[in-house]
């Protein structure tokens, strides 16, 4: 089963699953999971200058000899060294990454970059960046929406993507910033989107994910994965383990929830506020 690519606003597009190589993997050497990936059939690749691994995630990259187009690399920039511009972080992750250009360059957070005027400088770095090929798409992460007005009022390219923590224990909260986005044809990447199941394997949605995973036929993870699937989320997950690569794969092949699922986990969700990264995200 081949993963489903999403259009993006500057007409790219990007696969709704991605391997990530942060949390589960905060390792210097992550050549072997990356690799586990690509041959499982994985082609989105996210990656993040703090998670310190760029340069084996470019080892991985290389070791699997695809054609360039057939993989989908991000990168993030989490702060820049004093004097440091934005195409020079990027080409510290391209010479690591092994690449001439990334698919998708994000800021990684703009709480690194509160002073006035800083996030709108940073943002028309990645502009630069774009428009010398070094990164086909920009985007953001972690973005609330007052961070959003910053960006959006001096933007020459808007954001194609933000990519925040999302699964039901927050979903109920980040409806304003989703409805922002959406009004911007942002799309939401996600994060930490297995929360309920690793995280949080007590709360108010245990019940539900157990029902609905008998229903499909697959398990609570895949119901997970299927309630992001059909809200249009470009999911970020991860694993070191080839089964459960093919777990979260595996969630394709099964039949998709009916609307009155999807509000089920929607109304358990909300009964339980929980989020994990990022908690400037609560106050959006
Ligand atoms: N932009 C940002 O600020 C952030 C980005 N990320 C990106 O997202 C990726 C995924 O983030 P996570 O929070 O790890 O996502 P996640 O919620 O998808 O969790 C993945 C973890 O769940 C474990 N897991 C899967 N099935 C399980 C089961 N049945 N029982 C118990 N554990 C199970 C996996 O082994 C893995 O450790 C990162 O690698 C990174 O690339 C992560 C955090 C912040
Ligand atoms: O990417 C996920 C977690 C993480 C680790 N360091 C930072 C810094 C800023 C935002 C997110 C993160």
């Amino acid at each position: 089963m081949s993963i489903p690519v999403f259009k993006l606003l500057d007409g790219t597009t990007i696969p709704q699953l991605a391997f990530g190589t942060g949390t589960a993997l905060y390792q210097k050497n992550v050549v072997e999971p990356v690799l586990a990936a690509i041959k499982a059939n994985y082609t989105h690749i996210d990656a993040a200058q703090v998670y310190g691994n760029e340069d084996s995630v470019g080892d991985a990259i290389a070791q699997a000899g695809l054609p360039r187009d057939q993989l989908y690399v991000t990168t993030k920039v989490v702060k820049l060294d004093p004097g440091e511009t934005v195409t020079q972080s990027i080409k510290g992750s391209l010479a690591k990454l092994k690449l001439d250009y990334v698919d998708l360059f994000l800021i990684h957070s703009p709480t690194g970059f509160e002073a006035p005027g800083r996030l709108e400088e940073v943002w028309q770095g990645l502009e630069e960046v774009k428009d010398k090929g070094l990164a086909k798409s920009i985007g953001v992460s972690n973005f609330r929406i007052k961070d959003f007005h910053r960006v959006l009022k001096i933007a020459k390219y808007k954001p194609v993507v933000n990519q925040i923590e999302f699964h039901p224990y927050v979903y109920k909260q980040l409806l304003p910033l989703l409805k922002f986005q959406e009004e911007h044809g942002i799309l939401t990447e996600s994060f930490g989107g297995l929360t309920p199941v690793t995280k949080k394997p007590d709360g108010p949605l245990s019940p539900v994910l157990k029902e609905l995973a008998k229903k499909i036929g697959g398990t609570e993870v895949q119901v997970l994965l299927k309630w992001q699937e059909q809200k249009g989320i470009v999911d970020v997950t991860t694993t070191t383990k080839v089964e459960r690569l093919n777990e979260y794969l595996g969630a394709y092949s099964l039949p998709n929830l009916s609307d009155a699922d999807i509000k089920a986990i929607d109304d358990a969700g909300a009964k339980l506020h929980s989020r994990h990264f990022a908690r400037h995200m609560d106050e959006l």
